[in-house]
Formats: C-alpha cells, sequence, structure tokens
C-alpha cells in the first residue's frame, strides 16, 4: 500500500531531512510540500541537494492544503504547529517535529515554552524504557506522534538505563557539544560562521533550556521519581551532531559489571541504539546521516559515578528519522523502512 504524504516546514532543515529520508521510502510518497515566506517557490530553489523533488512546489501552510494526505509530518516552529494540529482530521497520521505535543505537564510547558498548552502525543523514540515495556508500544497504531527534542533524546537514551535497573542516584549531569544546525535556519548570532568557526560557544546554561522539562519526564519514565537534571549545551564548529556526555552518582555498592549489564540489556537487539565495547567510545562522524545513537558507558571509580557518552545526528535520529522510525511503527511497517544504521565518515 501506498501513503500519500505531506511534508509543512519542507523548507527547513529538519523537514528537509524528513524528505531526504523519504525519498528512500517505498511505502511513503511525497506528493506535497509546504513553507510559509518561501511559499510559491520551488523546493529545489531552498533545498537544492533534494533532487528527486525538482518536480515540487512549496504551498501555503494551511489545515486545508495539509488535509486529505494519508500522513502529514511538522516541521513548524513551536506554536505553529499547535495551531495546525487541532485543524487536521482525527484519521490523519501527523507526526510533529516541534515541542507542542511533547510534554505531559502543563506548568512545565508554561514555564519553558508559554503560550497553548496542547494535548500530549505519543512520544517518538521507541527504544525509551516506559513503566514495563518501551514507547514502542504506545506508537504501535498511533495517529499522533511527537517526535522529539534532539538534545533531550540524546540524554535521555543514555543515561536511562542507570535509572530502569535502579543503578544511579537522581541527579544527571550532562554536558553536549552540539552543532548550529539544531536551531533550524537560524541567520542571528552566534550561528553565523563569522561567530561559530574557530570557537565553542556555551548556550542555554544554568537550568532554562527548554528540553531539561522533556529529559524530566522520559527519566522518569524509565524508574527515576525526581530527577534534577544540570543540562549545558555548547554550540561547536560541525554542521550537525551531538555529543553528549552525561553522568550520574552510582548508588552504593553498585559495581561496573552491574553497570555494563545493564545499558546492554537496556538496548540488547535495537538497530539504532546500539552500546558499544567497554573503553570504545563514539564520534559524531560515525553516526551522521544515521539514525543511529551509539553510547558509550564506563565507571569512573574514583568519582563513583558512571560516565554515558552519546552521539547522534540532530537531524536524523534527533528528529526526522525518530519522526520516520515511529511513522512505520504507527503504520504497522517495517521499523527501520528509509532509514540506515550507517554513518558518513569522514
Ligand atoms: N533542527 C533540528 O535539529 C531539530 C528541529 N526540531 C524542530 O523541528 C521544527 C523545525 O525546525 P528547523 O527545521 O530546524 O527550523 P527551520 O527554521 O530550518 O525551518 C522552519 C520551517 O518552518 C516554516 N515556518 C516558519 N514560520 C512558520 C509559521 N509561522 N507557520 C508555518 N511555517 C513556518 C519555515 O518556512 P519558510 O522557509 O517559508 O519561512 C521553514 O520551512 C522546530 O519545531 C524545531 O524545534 C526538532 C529537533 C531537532
Ligand atoms: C543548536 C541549537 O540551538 N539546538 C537546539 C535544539 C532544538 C531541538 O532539538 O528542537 P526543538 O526546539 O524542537 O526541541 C536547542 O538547543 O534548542
Amino acid at each position: 500500500m501506498t501513503y500519500t504524504v505531506a511534508v509543512a516546514g519542507a523548507s527547513g532543515y529538519a523537514g528537509g531531512e524528513v524528505l531526504r529520508l523519504l525519498a528512500g521510502h517505498p511505502e511513503l510518497e511525497v506528493t506535497t510540500v509546504t513553507a510559509s515566506s518561501n511559499a510559491g517557490k520551488k523546493l529545489v530553489e531552498l533545498q537544492p541537494h533534494l533532487r528527486s523533488y525538482a518536480h515540487l512546489t512549496l504551498q501555503e501552510t494551511t489545515a486545508e492544503v495539509l488535509a486529505g494526505h494519508d500522513v502529514v509530518f511538522l516541521a513548524l516552529p513551536h506554536g505553529a504547529s499547535g495551531a495546525i494540529t487541532a485543524q487536521l482530521p482525527d484519521d490523519v497520521v501527523v507526526i510533529d517535529c516541534g515541542a507542542d505535543h511533547r510534554l505531559t505537564d502543563e506548568a512545565a510547558w508554561a514555564k519553558f515554552y508559554g503560550g497553548e498548552f496542547n494535548e500530549p502525543w505519543a512520544y517518538g523514540v521507541p527504544e525509551l524504557a516506559a513503566g514495563d515495556g518501551k514507547l514502542r508500544d504506545r506508537l504501535v497504531g498511533a495517529k499522533k506522534i511527537a517526535a522529539p527534542g534532539c538534545n533531550a533524546s540524546a540524554v535521555s537514551l543514555a543515561i536511562a538505563p542507570g535509572f530502569t535497573a535502579g543503578l544511579v542516584e537522581e541527579d544527571v549531569v550532562a554536558v553536549l557539544a552540539v552543532g548550529p544546525s539544531g536551531a533550524g535556519k537560524n541567520l542571528k548570532v552566534p550561528y553565523l560562521a563569522s561567530e561559530l568557526l574557530g570557537s565553542a560557544n556555551p548556550y542555554g546554561v544554568g537550568g532554562g533550556h527548554r528540553h531539561i522539562p522533556e529529559i524530566v519526564q522520559n527519566l522518569k519514565l524509565a524508574g527515576a521519581t525526581e530527577p534534577r537534571v544540570s543540562f549545558t549545551p555548547v554550540l561547536v564548529p560541525m554542521a550537525r551532531g551531538i555529543l553528549a556526555t552525561v553522568t550520574a552518582p552510582l548508588k552504593p555498592g553498585v559495581t561496573a559489571a552491574q553497570v555494563r549489564e545493564a545499558w546492554e540489556a537496556a538496548y540488547a537487539g535495537e538497530a539504532f541504539v546500539q552500546v558499544l565495547p567497554e573503553g570504545v567510545w563514539p564520534r559524531t562522524a560515525d553516526v551522521l546521516g544515521a539514525n543511529t545513537a551509539l553510547i558509550g558507558v564506563t565507571v569512573d571509580e574514583a568519582a563513583g559515578k558512571v560516565v554515558a557518552i552519546i552521539a547522534v545526528d540532530n537531524l536524523v535520529k534527533g528528529t526526522a528519522g525518530a519522526a520516520i522510525q515511529s511513522a512505520n511503527i504507527a503504520l504497522g511497517l517495517p521499523e527501520g523502512t528509509a532509514l540506515t544504521t550507517n554513518g558518513v565518515a569522514p
């Protein structure tokens, strides 16, 4: 069966990546692409690397244009997608790459985003533990899916096994090297090349980053009670990619063997989340273009902490790949359709 697909926000980074991956999908056929200020232009004017879509013109992003497709991917700024989703028919499968349907906690939404609170949807990180199962279970047959924040999914995947196995204290510290494409096609300082090249620029320091409530929500699902999350991203000069170093204190008596067993068990059989052998550390280059999260984990005995390092491509496993993986599950298609575990290196 072929499903018709509309991609909204197709002129942006996330929408472009959804399109790049969907070009290799045998059952999802993109028939409509939309934008805002760039509506009316040919898609390839904005996305010259997407040659297979040369026939498509960007339309206005309205509920009327999007309705009538079997599947809609939204890659719009926060707030814009919530306004559209309220108007789309119930039977359309909608995957929102924005944050509008991620949070279950209305107070957290008000504090970190503001504006109208939208109902939470099935969260698109299938491999994350949730209760006795995984979030994958909630995606089966889902009509509405919230794709994750890229940083939030990386940090959550890296440390969740410690909570599921009851090995770590609720005191998580995450420091991330992130590429500027995570901010979208942003023409402001500090995303300009002249500000970014040859520099590493921290931002969102001191508890203000909006991915903190998303991580807390994920870790609670994985078994934490009231986790405290210190989260510090640092912009570095690589177009895409996230390398997150996540630490947490070990509970008394926990051994390195228990840690390794817990992390390997958490992701056993998962194609897209892989735990590396002891002493092997992930690199962003190994996951660029791939839907893969690579995790290295060890115990720092002197510090009494677990150290987990994860590499993801923010635009693939962090957004568009997660969105397509989740859509595949929702539609009953093989989960990895149109997705690869192989990166692009060097
Ligand atoms: N970049 C990333 O790594 C990640 C992004 N996301 C999320 O995906 C979404 C898109 O991000 P990204 O692609 O990076 O952003 P971009 O700025 O690159 O793209 C934004 C897109 O939305 C369109 N747009 C802008 N304003 C409006 C509006 N008011 N109504 C309708 N469409 C509008 C733009 O159209 P036009 O070009 O015509 O202005 C463009 O197509 C965001 O919610 C983001 O948080 C999530 C995870 C990671
Ligand atoms: C470099 C950079 O700015 N990255 C973004 C990641 C955004 C993201 O993951 O998307 P959502 O906004 O949909 O959550 C940030 O840290 O906010």
